[in-house]
């Protein structure tokens, strides 16, 4: 999915987050979207997502060269973030159940096959709640590596991953991002380094805004 962003802009209350980013991300291509704490990268991920909408211009979506609608989105989308939370109540096999009803896996993947690729075999029926930090977190990173979604967005994807946590994520998304769009959020070069483009949001933020 190719996305065109033309003018973009993102205002909160007073503050100018970015202002006048005009770029196309194509379809296929991986972009790091760079920039200090609370620079604004993850408003401009949601905003380029649409689940944000912009103050000031426009983000338009083509799939095989036929628009998208921005509500026709989220059914394209895989998105891993600290902020979206895992349903902490279920068992990981209730959790996946659940979730793929809404957002399937690519094809041929099974549920039990996704639970080995996490290395989460014993923890079938355990209780989300009770998984370590970086368990969830490589629960999060595989429904959204896996799941058959053209866009792909990842937010800080290797917080809470210990090393070897970093290295599978790493070898995942390298296994997963072939034909897709992927953003990722990030201020660490190994999580980010296999994108071929890079966008620093300051050079869009409050001081281009002046
Ligand atoms: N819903 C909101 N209402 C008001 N301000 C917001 C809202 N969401 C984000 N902000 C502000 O926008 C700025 C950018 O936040 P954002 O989370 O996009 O930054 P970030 O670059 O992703 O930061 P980090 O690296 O710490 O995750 C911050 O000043 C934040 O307080």
């Amino acid at each position: 999915m190719q996305i065109t962003a033309t003018g973009l802009s993102k205002r909160f209350a007073r503050e100018w987050i970015f202002r006048g980013l005009s770029h196309t991300f194509a379809a296929g291509s991986a972009t790091a979207i760079l920039g200090p704490n609370g620079a604004g990268k993850s408003t401009l991920l949601n905003t380029l997502a649409g689940q944000l909408l912009p103050t000031q211009g426009t983000v338009a979506y083509l799939e095989n060269d036929r628009a998208v609608a921005v509500e026709d989105v989220p059914q394209r989308l895989a998105y891993a973030a600290p902020y979206l939370e895992l349903i902490e109540e279920l068992t990981l096999t209730e959790l996946i159940k659940f979730h793929t009803r809404f957002k399937p896996l690519r094809p041929g993947l099974t549920s039990d096959e996704l639970v080995s690729l996490m290395y989460l075999e014993k923890s079938r029926h355990k209780l989300v709640r009770d998984f370590s930090s970086g368990m969830k977190q490589r629960l999060k990173l595989a429904l959204a590596l896996y799941a058959d979604a053209p866009l792909l967005l990842l937010d800080e994807p290797t917080t809470n991953l210990d090393r070897t946590g970093v290295a599978w994520y790493r070898e995942h998304v390298a296994a997963t991002r072939a034909g897709r769009t992927v953003l990722v959020s990030s201020n660490v070069p190994e999580e980010y380094d296999f994108c071929e483009q890079q966008l620093q949001i300051t050079d869009f933020g409050a001081q281009a805004a002046r």
